[in-house]
């Protein structure tokens, strides 16, 4: 008797049943998404390490001069000019802005967003710049920035118009990318962990002691200049010692990149002399996933939004409103400045201590920095005059910029250090082009439809409150991040030990430590294997246990927010998807892997579009795929959606295998083929095997498995649950029997 007709209930009994059955069901799937977040809960709180072993946490504390010391003054000192004299520029369209909306004619909205827009320009650098200072010598990035940031300052005073202003400030702000990627990397790899706070305070500080003489200067140059183009003075003037810094730039040391990390962690240096190219997708879906980065980045962008337009909407209030000529707003600027200068000092080597005890305790700190903002502002706009609006604003000022200055330290110890460049780059497009554009946009409208003060005061408020809290919370987060940070690295350590130990004994493929979440839902913890050369691996398991989504990630479909993936002993986790078809990580996916409209050659030819300047090759290889399959080689004509499942199936491998694979992933390679076509295709996949092959096969079937593979890996509920040799697997009944033989028998 068949298993189907003695399971088929009498009318009366499945109706019966049928909502005991469904109950059944909706139970066990609700407990089982339960044990899932139960287990993504753990996996979250789950902190692998002490505090004493998380990178410059309990390290020998330094003083700043022993700091600068270890990296050298040489990239401290230049790096400082050249903000220095970012900040100078900033100051000139920000005290100069009544003057360049007269010069030029413009409204007060469209000269908060001409001077705005500079700032989001950054966006538009911080990306490719950052990936650039990922990739290559931070040293020539900052150099090229720095040339092109010279001519457009001069071409900012040279315009003739508003829109060539315009333009200019765009090559400003591009260049200006490299002072908050190429700059921050570059200071995170050359001075140790312990004095990252001072040194990221010293270099804001520096850079704000330009800044708070800039408007004076500025106002000054302006004022002697004078007549109605004095303001196109301090630009021209600026020019040239741009230039010659951004010359002498190029000659900085590069240091090895994540060298303190390693140093702190595992007490020596491990370098990545030729590494893989970086996905900027992948860097940021890595970045967006680790807790603290994502919180700070939030709380940065909320106050981004009142940062930006404030400066110049407190110049055009303190004109219009209390009367203030360019010297007295220059002054506001300077006042400000002059209390950063003394609060930084006093919160820097607080922030130091606190990190080298509880990186907790220094991140929340600069959310107390943010807060008072929030309350201060509505005080300060209301000031009956020019002097009690002038001094009220200089606390608040200078606390945020405190935050600004030390946020970066704190990024730099959780991002990995592979991304730092683009960790930056993701926190400037949020804050700039999201904080900066979008509070630039609103300041605009409000000012026009209103007036400066209520611009700042619907802005500021909110985004101070919300900045404040975010950093709060995301406190909760570090010491969780930062032992992810350890994990990496001791892995990294070990695998290197690893490969010079034994370097003929590389495996091809290596998965190690994988987490993954398609949105919040975690589906992979922690899921590791390798694949040696010539290898056949069947991965198997339940429904839904990831098997196609751990392939997503080999392949580049998916990033990981947690473990490696390596390509013959290198890092691939973050390289693009095509990139790792051209390295020979071919996948097939599983179903529809035809176009069915196209006939089999026109099928192939599509994907021998990458070949198509190699005509010898193209051909060798569409030779060796129809030996392959002479099913196919007879049918080239025929349409592909015409073809049976079976050799549909064909195809589809005909044409990833015309790449010439070095590790061939297929997914679901039986699903659905009768016997006879499965037995064809495992008589290619022998071949396949033979001529040398690496093969990870995600296949249903036990016994098909067993015929294919040399090892397996079981995998449920996103955890391995086996690996070993294939028979192995079938000995073990508790895996085995559940998932396959009723499948299989059914
Ligand atoms: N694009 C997606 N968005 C959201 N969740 C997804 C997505 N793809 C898969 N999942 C979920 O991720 C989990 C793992 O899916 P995956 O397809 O990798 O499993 P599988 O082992 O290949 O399953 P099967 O053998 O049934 O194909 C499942 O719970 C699935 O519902």
């Amino acid at each position: 008797m068949s298993r189907s007709s003695a399971s088929v209930p009498s009318v009366p009994e499945a109706a019966n049943s049928a909502p005991s059955t469904a109950a059944g069901l909706a139970s066990g799937l609700i407990a089982a998404e339960a044990e899932r977040q139960q287990r993504q809960a753990d996996a979250q709180r789950e902190v692998l390490f002490a505090d004493e072993l998380l990178p410059g946490v309990g390290d020998e504390r330094l003083s700043l001069r022993e700091g600068l010391a270890a990296g050298g003054s040489l990239t401290f000192t230049t790096l400082v000019v050249l903000s220095a004299l970012d900040e100078l520029e900033s100051a000139s369209v920000s005290v100069l802005s009544p003057e360049i909306r007269d010069a030029f004619g413009m409204s007060d909205g469209m000269m908060v967003f001409v001077a705005s827009a500079s700032s989001a320009f950054l966006v538009l650098g911080a990306l490719p710049m950052g990936w650039l200072a990922d990739r290559y010598r931070r040293s020539r990035i900052i150099g090229w920035a720095g040339a092109v940031f010279s001519v457009m300052v001069f071409a900012s005073g040279f315009a003739a118009n508003a829109l060539l202003f315009f333009l200019a400030r765009f090559g400003v702000g591009i260049a200006k990318s490299s002072n908050t990627t190429a700059h921050v990397s570059l200071l995170a790899d050359t001075y140790p962990i312990g004095v990252r706070g001072r040194i990221s305070a010293f270099t804001y500080g520096a850079a704000r002691i330009a800044g708070t003489i800039s408007p004076l200067v500025v106002g000054g140059i302006a004022t002697l200049a004078g007549g109605e183009d004095g303001w196109r003075w301090p630009f021209i003037i600026l020019g040239l010692p741009a230039l010659a810094v951004a010359l002498w730039a190029f000659r900085l040391p590069e240091p090895p990149r994540g060298q303190h990390e390693m140093k702190s962690v595992l007490g020596n240096v491990i370098k990545d002399e030729n590494p893989l190219p970086i996905s900027m997708e992948s860097a940021f879906a890595r970045l967006m996933r680790i807790h603290t980065v994502k919180s700070a980045i939030l709380a940065f962008s909320a106050l981004g939004f009142g940062l930006f337009a404030t400066g110049i909407l407190g110049s055009l209030w303190a004109e219009d409103h209390y009367g203030m000529s360019a010297f007295q707003r220059g002054l506001m600027g300077t006042l400000g400045g002059v209390a950063l200068l003394f609060t930084l000092p006093v919160v820097a080597p607080r922030y130091d201590r606190l990190y080298h005890r509880d990186p907790a305790k220094a991140l929340r700190l600069l959310g107390l920095c943010i807060l008072p903002a929030s309350v201060l502002l509505p005080i300060q706009w209301f000031m009956p005059n020019w002097i009690a609006f002038m001094i009220a604003g200089v606390p608040a000022a200078a606390l945020s910029s405190v935050a600004f200055a030390m946020i970066g330290p704190i990024m730099q110890s959780i991002v990995p250090y592979r991304l730092r460049g683009m960790g930056v780059a993701l926190g400037a497009v949020y804050v700039f082009f999201i904080g900066g554009t979008g509070g630039a946009v609103l300041a605009a409208l409000l000012a026009d439809a209103y007036d400066p003060r209520v611009a700042v005061l619907v802005i500021g408020i909110p985004s101070h409150a919300l900045g404040g809290y975010l950093l709060i919370r995301g406190a909760s987060f570090i010491r969780n991040d930062l032992s992810l940070v350890v994990a990496d690295l001791r892995e990294e350590l070990a695998e290197h030990d690893r490969q010079q130990a034994d370097p003929a004994n590389i495996p091809v493929l290596q998965v190690n430590d994988i987490d993954f979440s398609y949105g919040h839902v975690q589906v992979l913890f922690d899921v590791g294997f390798e694949v040696r050369r010539g290898e056949t691996l069947a991965l198997l398991g339940t429904n839904g246990a990831g098997k196609s989504t751990i392939l997503k990630v080999i392949c580049g479909l998916g990033t990981p927010s947690r473990g490696v993936v390596r390509l013959n002993g290198r890092t691939m986790t973050y390289v693009p998807p095509e990139q790792r078809g051209r390295y020979g990580v071919h996948l097939l996916p599983g179903g529809n892997g035809v176009f069915p409209a196209m006939t089999v050659r026109e099928n192939l030819e599509m994907s021998a579009f990458r070949m198509r300047r190699d005509g010898a090759d193209r051909d060798r290889r569409f030779a060796y795929v129809l030996d392959l399959f002479p099913d196919l080689a007879s049918r080239l004509g025929q349409q592909a959606g015409s073809l049976s499942g079976g050799q549909q199936q064909m195809l589809a491998l005909a044409a990833v295998l015309l790449h010439d694979p070095e590790v061939l992933l297929i997914d679901e390679l039986s699903l659905g083929l009768a016997p006879v076509v499965v037995q064809d295709l495992l008589a290619v996949l022998e071949r396949l095997k033979n001529d040398g092959l690496t093969i990870i096969v995600v296949e249903q079937s036990l016994n098909i498995a067993l015929a294919i593979a040399d090892r397996a890996v079981f995998l449920e509920k996103g955890q391995v649950r086996f690996v070993g040799p294939a028979r192995e697997l079938a000995e073990r009944d508790d895996l085995a029997r559940a998932v396959f033989l009723g499948r299989e028998g059914g």
